[in-house]
C-alpha cells in the first residue's frame, strides 16, 4: 500500500496521486496584492526528479509565486495543480521551507519538536504523534545533519543550523514536492554545499524541488532547469539553454556588457 493510502486524513483521501502528471503545474497565473498586479500569465512545471530554480530580482514575485502554490495568497486567474490535483488539500501536501526570518525562533521549542510540527499536515492538530511520525522526524533530522542537536532549543542555533531545521521540518512531511524560498541566504559556503548535496540527492531519488535563490552563479551549476522571473516568466530552460544575454538583461536589468553576464557565462 502506498504511503498516501495509509494516511487516514480526509485531505489525503481527497487528493489521489495522478502518476503521469507533473508534480507541480501552474497555468496562466495572475496574482494581485494590495490592489496591485504582482504576477501575470505565469506558467511553469516541475516534475519528479527535477531540481528547478526560480530566479529574478528583488520584488519579482518569486515568494508570491511559491505562496500561491501553497494556497496562502488569493489567485486572480489561472490554475495550479499538484500531481494533477487542484484542491487546496493537495497543495498543502507540498513541503515548504520559508525564508529563515519568517520563523519565530524565539519560541521555546526544541529542534525535534519544530521538525515534528512539520507532520501536522499529515497528523492534524488534534491527533497525538504515532510511531510513523517519530520515524519520519528522525529520518528528516538525519538527512539534514541535525540529529545531534535535536534536543537543543531552536533559539540557540546558528543561521546555518536554523536553515537545516527548516529543511528537516519540510522533509518530515515526506512531500513529493519541496518548495524552498532562498535557503542559501546568509549561509557560509560549507553549509550551502551541504544543502546543495542534499537537494541533489533528493532529486536523484525522484523528489520534485522548486527553489528561489539570488546565487546566480550557483544556480548555473546546480539546477536542472531555471525560470527567469520578473512579474512573469521571461525565459525558461536548462542553464546551457539560457545563454542569450538578452533574457538576463530583460529579467534583472543588467546593463549590456555587465561583468556579471560574463561571470554567468552568458556573454
Ligand atoms: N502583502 C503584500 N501586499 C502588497 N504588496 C505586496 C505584499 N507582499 C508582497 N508585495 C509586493 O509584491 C511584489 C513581489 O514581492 P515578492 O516578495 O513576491 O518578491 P520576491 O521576488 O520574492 O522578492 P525578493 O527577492 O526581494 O525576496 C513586491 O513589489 C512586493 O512589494
Amino acid at each position: 500500500m502506498s504511503e498516501t493510502a495509509t494516511v487516514a486524513s480526509a485531505a489525503a483521501l481527497a487528493a489521489p496521486h495522478v502518476p503521469d502528471a507533473a508534480e507541480l503545474s501552474v497555468r496562466g497565473l495572475a496574482v494581485d496584492l494590495g490592489g496591485r498586479p504582482v504576477l501575470r500569465d505565469v506558467s511553469l512545471e516541475v516534475s519528479g526528479g527535477e531540481l528547478v530554480g526560480l530566479i529574478g530580482p528583488n520584488g519579482a514575485g518569486k515568494t508570491t509565486l511559491i505562496r500561491s502554490v501553497l494556497g496562502l495568497v488569493p489567485v486572480r486567474e489561472g490554475e495550479i495543480t499538484m500531481a494533477g490535483n487542484a484542491t487546496k488539500a493537495a497543495r498543502r501536501a507540498a513541503g515548504y521551507v520559508p525564508q529563515r526570518h519568517e520563523f519565530a525562533w524565539e519560541f521555546p521549542i526544541s529542534v525535534h519538536d519544530v521538525v515534528l510540527s512539520g507532520r501536522v499536515g499529515r497528523m492534524g492538530w488534534l491527533r497525538r504523534p504515532k510511531v510513523e511520525d517519530y520515524r519520519a522526524v528522525s529520518e528528516a533530522l538525519e538527512r539534514a545533519g541535525m540529529s545531534d542537536l535535536k534536543e537543543r532549543p531552536v533559539g540557540q542555533l546558528s543561521g546555518g543550523q536554523r536553515q537545516r531545521v527548516l529543511v528537516a521540518r519540510a522533509l518530515a512531511l515526506r512531500p513529493r514536492l519541496l518548495l524552498l524560498d532562498e535557503p542559501y541566504t546568509g549561509l557560509d559556503i560549507p553549509t550551502q554545499e551541504m544543502l546543495t548535496d542534499l537537494f541533489t540527492e533528493l532529486s536523484a531519488e525522484g523528489q520534485a524541488l522548486l527553489m528561489t535563490t539570488h546565487d546566480l552563479a550557483g544556480a548555473m551549476h546546480t539546477f536542472d532547469r531555471l525560470y527567469l522571473v520578473n512579474r512573469t516568466v521571461v525565459a525558461e530552460g536548462s542553464p546551457q539553454q539560457l545563454r542569450d544575454p538578452q533574457v538576463w538583461i530583460e529579467t534583472f536589468g543588467f546593463r549590456d556588457g555587465s561583468p556579471l553576464l560574463s561571470a554567468l557565462g552568458v556573454n
